[in-house]
């Protein structure tokens, strides 16, 4: 199936060979071809769209339960100097249950899975409104992901999307962390990392997340050396499944800057499921309120962010847009 970009977007075609055989795989090996499509080749159409910055290779995977694509040509077509670019690859699979529209899975731009991707899962909803995908509301879906049921909605005549992203988790053993961010610990732990002490709060919105109030001198120079440090937070033991770490800068009590390092994926411009991490935990630790949609600036944009007391759910809205689209020849 060939799509073709909504009128007046920006749309790119292009062509990328994706290597057949596995023992060929891996980030080197995606080859790019600048014609349209290898003649008599079967190709399977992919669209790129991002969420404030933070992008993803989206393919329509209904026509099979397993991921198009294995972690390792996810990880090529991530690459941005030969693949397409992006910080992950979606997969719009068929749903899991009778009451899904369908089913979300992910790989990060190392291949990892994770179970969730709040600026993702805007752009899915997206190219599932473009593809027309049938579903009971009008721009509402119903989601299966590794985090449980997600729903997004897209804003009649704008280019946001609302995401019910469900309840946060804080109970340290289930983020998981070992560290005490638990209730009684005040829900902030004390981490030293390469010499020098963090206070973190961990939460979980299906994935993993520990985010440090900093002063803005200090988020300042860890936006400096982000590459440098970012691996000892993610893979440090305290995680038993690895984490995406957060850095908040407090501007007042409804806003707030954030810096992000993603969990298999290093630095990015956003991450949705992080906005709703550091609101949650700036309400734990008395710097928030529930009930008050509070505006997390990322370095890719604004997400608009609130903890619902009535359901206990984190709603979470921001924009999602096509980049281009293009086709792989299938593998
Ligand atoms: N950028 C995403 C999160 C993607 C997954 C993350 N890297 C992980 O491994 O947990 C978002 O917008 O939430």
């Amino acid at each position: 199936m060939a799509l073709r970009a909504p009128r007046g977007a920006p749309a790119f075609n292009a062509s990328f060979g994706l290597p057949s055989r596995p023992s060929l795989l891996g980030a080197r090996a995606l080859s790019l071809r600048a014609s349209s499509g290898a003649r008599g080749t079967t190709m399977t159409a992919f669209r790129k769209y991002h969420g404030i910055g933070n992008d993803f290779v989206v393919v329509d995977n209904r026509a099979q339960k397993n991921p198009l694509y294995t972690p390792d040509q996810s990880v090529a077509i991530c690459d941005r100097n030969t693949g397409v670019g992006a910080d992950g690859v979606i997969f719009l699979l068929p749903p899991k249950r009778r009451s899904s529209d369908f089913a979300m899975r992910l790989y990060n731009s190392d291949g990892t899975e994770p179970e969730m991707c709040g600026n993702g899962i805007r752009c899915l909803a997206k190219f599932a409104d473009d593809l027309k995908i049938p579903t009971a509301s009008p721009g509402r879906f119903v989601i299966d992901t590794g985090a449980g049921v997600i729903i997004p909605e897209i804003e009649q005549g704008s280019s946001e999307v609302k995401v019910d992203m469900g309840e946060p988790v804080i109970i340290p053993g289930e983020v998981p962390t070992t560290l005490d961010t638990s209730e009684s610990a005040g829900y902030e732990a004390v981490l030293n990392v390469d010499g020098t002490d963090w206070t973190f709060s961990c939460v979980s919105m299906g994935n993993p997340h520990a985010i440090s109030f900093v002063s803005k001198e200090v988020f300042l120079e860890m936006d400096t050396k982000l590459e440098e440090v970012g691996p000892s937070f993610e893979c440090n033991p305290v995680f038993p499944q690895k984490t995406n770490t957060e850095w908040a800068f407090q501007r007042c009590r409804t806003e707030f800057d954030m810096l992000v390092w993603e969990r298999g994926a290093g630095r990015t411009m956003a991450c949705g499921t992080g906005a709703c991490a550091v609101l949650v935990a700036a309400v734990l630790t008395g710097r928030a309120d529930k009930d008050q949609p509070t505006v997390i600036h990322l370095p890719g944009g604004d997400l608009t962010i609130e903890w619902v007391s009535k359901t206990n759910h984190i709603m979470m809205t921001g924009p999602a847009e096509l980049v281009f689209e293009g086709h792989f020849p299938k593998v």
